[in-house]
């Protein structure tokens, strides 16, 4: 029978199943610092052990700053990573310490690592392991209380199989905008709930054409439709990217051959196998900018603050609250508002094509005045490779800051955040209220469209920057 990649990647882990519930064999457990304490304490009161430590991977990332890692002055953060370093000493789990040389944000390491590959299962105790999805695993996060059971038994319950929701993206991206744009814009066509309880895989030639970072930050905002995980086959770009050097995790020689064999079966067998189906022209996409408090309040760069009327009547309400709370009225052209702050990073946007990208915008300009702007890489290894190119000159000649890896300004778990009121384009993937500190306004968008509203002081159309 036909089948789809996540049927395929389940089947596959099913240890035992009841008619409502299954239990899944995890191949692959990442933690950090905040969902994880708890977990190991339930350990030790049950005197059990990490039954797989091999198969478990820590590194600290929401609460180190990232203007100097070593210098953690909230004690709270401080001791969420103290005990992160003691728990992986006591239960012998590797961690990726600050200065390790591989520390960064959880999704941004498990890549890099070659901890995350196709056909694999991946927990961590965050929203965002659906971004894992992009080799073609079934990656998704869990609550402490599950961290706790597959640290104990390497397997997770679950409900019954959940259905799948096909998104294919035809066309081809347009110059100057970015894989950002394309999940905005899938994001804004099926809203916050157009994917619950699913699990997406994004298919069709605009996907086969990103690149492995650009497929990461498609699968990182599933959650933010509301999916359980989202997933992309893993084709040659998949392939080339794990075969890359300094890999560490990722089978070699005739082990990896064999996986290639494997990983070419894992692929949708019919389109006609999904649930449902949505689909995407990204030819006809412009550069999208979010208004609201949600990611599906969303609109083209070249638009307005949408007029309440418009909108559905069971929309109009949440539409007031979030004019409300960032500060804007209906009808204001996109590119007439002026940003404060500018963060380039996240677990969405912090890897090299995403630095690649805001440097063509930054290279030869200068951040407008009054406008603050922060580049921070999701990993001390993209921070490394950013520098050989020279790429943190770029930001800093174009007078922002460069700082080390974190989730920085992405939530306020950290020293990064907004002060109440400020306005910010942020390429992270929440902009909730206070999401980047109390009475801050977030604007979500692309790597190069955040340089374009640093440079200009405002939204902007960045292919009028860069010439498209
Ligand atoms: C702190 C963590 C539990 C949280 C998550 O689960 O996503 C964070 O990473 C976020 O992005 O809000
Ligand atoms: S970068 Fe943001 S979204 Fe990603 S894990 Fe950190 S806090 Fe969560």
């Amino acid at each position: 029978m036909p089948e789809t990649l996540f049927q395929k990647v389940w089947n596959r882990h099913v240890v035992a199943s009841t008619d409502e519930a299954t239990l899944l064999y995890i191949d692959r457990h990442l933690v950090h610092e905040v969902t994880s304490p708890q977990a190991f304490d339930g350990l030790r009161l049950a005197r059990r052990k990490v039954r797989r430590p091999e198969l478990t991977f820590a590194t600290v990332d929401h609460n180190v700053p990232t203007e100097n890692q070593l210098d953690i002055r909230d004690p709270l953060s401080r001791r969420q990573v103290q005990t992160l370093r003691a728990n992986c000493e006591e239960f012998g789990v590797a961690l990726y310490d600050i200065k390790s040389g591989r520390q960064g944000i959880v999704h941004v390491i498990g890549p890099e690592l070659g901890i995350t590959l196709p056909g694999t299962t991946i927990v961590c105790g965050d929203s965002h392991t659906s971004t894992h999805g992009a080799f073609g695993a079934l990656a998704f996060g869990i609550g402490t209380s599950e961290v706790e059971h597959v640290l104990a038994t390497q397997t997770l319950w679950q409900g019954r199989r959940p259905p799948s929701l096909g998104i294919e993206v035809t066309g081809a991206l347009p110059a100057g905008l970015e894989p950002k744009d394309i999940i905005l814009a899938v994001i804004r066509e099926i809203g916050t709930g157009g994917g619950t309880g699913h699990v997406i895989e994004y298919y069709g030639p605009a996907i086969s054409a990103l690149s492995m970072e650009g497929r990461l930050t498609i699968c990182n905002m599933s959650i933010e439709a509301g999916a359980r995980a989202g997933l992309i086959a893993p084709d040659d770009t998949t392939i080339e990217y794990i075969a890359g050097t300094d890999r560490p995790f990722a089978p070699r020689g005739k082990a990896l051959d064999a996986a290639i064999a494997d990983w070419k079966t894992l692929r949708t067998d019919d389109p006609s196998c999904f649930d449902s189906r949505v689909r995407i022209n990204a030819s006809e996409l412009v550069p999208q900018v979010t208004w609201g408090t949600n990611p599906a309040m969303t609109v083209d760069v070249t638009g307005q603050i949408p007029d309440l009327a418009g909108l559905p009547t069971t929309a109009r309400d949440d539409a007031k609250r979030a004019l409300e709370y960032m500060g804007l009225k209906p009808g204001t052209p996109v590119d007439q508002i002026p940003v404060d702050v500018v963060f380039i990073g996240s677990c969405t946007n912090g890897r090299i094509e995403d630095l690649r990208s805001a440097a063509r915008v930054f290279r030869g300009r200068h951040v407008a005045p009054g406008v603050r702007a922060l580049v921070v890489p999701g990993s001390e290894q993209v921070r490394r490779q950013a520098e050989t190119e020279g790429l943190d000159r770029i930001f800093s000649e174009a007078g922002a800051e460069w700082r080390e890896a974190g989730c920085s300004m992405c939530l306020a778990m950290n020293p990064d955040r907004l002060q109440p009121g400020q306005r910010a384009a942020s390429t992270s993937n929440r902009n909730f209220e206070g999401r980047q500190g109390p009475g801050g306004r977030t604007h979500l968008v692309s790597p190069s469209m955040a340089a374009a509203a640093a440079v200009t002081g405002r939204f902007t159309d960045v292919r009028t920057l860069l010439g498209h």
